[in-house]
């Protein structure tokens, strides 16, 4: 019989999962998987309970929370040989990656997902040994996600993301960097850049419309040296969706990319602290399986 494995943070979101459990582990078990549960009970343990499913063989691992659940799982499964077939249950504050495949925030319609049993292979990006499912991002933007208090989360919602993000906006210095993309060379002073795994990137879906999480590639977007006033009007035209043909916008799409910085340009991985720069990026071209809707093709190029 086939088995899977339930890992939920029973405190993302506004608790539903929690308040849902035992009818996510029925849906499981009529699915036809003998179903185990494991509640998360703070920072690491989704990844040290899906890599103990993943050595135990377990055929299916469901995360069930936020982007940083997932994140989690993605980063405890990715290094083994055999790793087992994934389902999201999007339950957090922000469900990027759920939002990007198209599962539905509905834990009933996300359960008919898991026991659709219609397959698709997903990209990761991977830095070393560490591994993001949405979006690599460097400079002083970057402290944006993790600063935000988690009561203030839950209680605004993403709301939380933006205003802390305003906030930040006078404080990005340009930096010096030095980048190798699929055998090409840039070399410039920049504000920020943004590695794209997914088209959805805090709960917006213009930032970089056209990544495909399942083509290979990262969107990667650089914004060269502006002044504040510049920086502002270009918020603006990435609200519209607009950003991309700014001229001080550069947008490429690669596989492979390494970023030299002179100073000390901090990273972000899926909206946590991910260290300090350099860095090299690689896109792990369909790293996993994952059970997704049927009634929604991923974008391919
Ligand atoms: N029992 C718990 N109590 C408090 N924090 C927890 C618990 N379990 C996990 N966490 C923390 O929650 C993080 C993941 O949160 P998750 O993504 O599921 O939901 P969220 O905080 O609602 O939304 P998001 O992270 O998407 O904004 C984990 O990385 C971990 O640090």
């Amino acid at each position: 019989m086939k088995r899977a494995r339930l890992i939920y943070n029973p405190t993302s979101g506004r608790e539903q999962i929690r308040k849902n459990l035992a009818y996510v582990l029925d849906r499981l078990e009529g699915a036809g998987y003998e179903t185990s549960a494991h509640a998360t009970t703070g920072e690491g343990c989704a990844k040290r309970a899906a890599r103990k499913a993943g050595e135990n063989g377990y055929d299916l691992v469901v995360a069930a929370g936020g982007d940083g659940t997932m994140f989690e799982v993605v980063n405890g499964l990715a290094d083994l040989e055999e790793r087992p077939l994934l389902g999201l249950i999007p339950a957090g504050t922000t469900n990027d990656f759920a939002r990007a495949l198209g599962i539905p925030r509905d834990i009933e319609k996300a359960c008919d997902v898991l026991a659709g049993e219609h397959i698709e292979p997903i990209d990761v990006g991977r830095i070393d040994d560490r591994y993001f499912i949405n979006i690599a991002a460097g400079g002083t933007l970057t402290e944006l996600t993790y600063e935000v208090p988690s009561k203030l989360k839950t209680a605004i919602g993403q709301l939380a993301y933006y205003i802390k993000g305003i906030e930040k906006l006078p404080q990005i210095a340009p930096t010096n960097v030095r980048i190798e993309y699929d055998g090409k060379l840039y070399e410039g002073e920049i504000m920020i850049f943004l590695v794209s795994n997914t088209n959805s990137v805090g709960g917006f879906e213009k930032l970089a419309p056209d990544a495909s999480l399942q083509d290979g590639m990262f969107d990667f977007i650089i914004v060269e040296k502006l002044s504040f006033p510049d920086l502002l009007r270009l918020a603006t035209l990435t609200l519209r969706g607009e950003h991309l043909h700014h001229p001080k916008v550069k947008y490429v799409q690669a596989n492979r990319i390494k970023i030299q910085v002179e100073g000390k340009m901090q990273l972000n991985l899926d909206g946590e602290y991910g260290g300090i720069l350099p860095a090299e990026f690689v896109n792990m071209y369909h790293h996993f399986h994952m059970l997704t809707p049927k009634e929604r093709k991923l974008k391919k190029k």
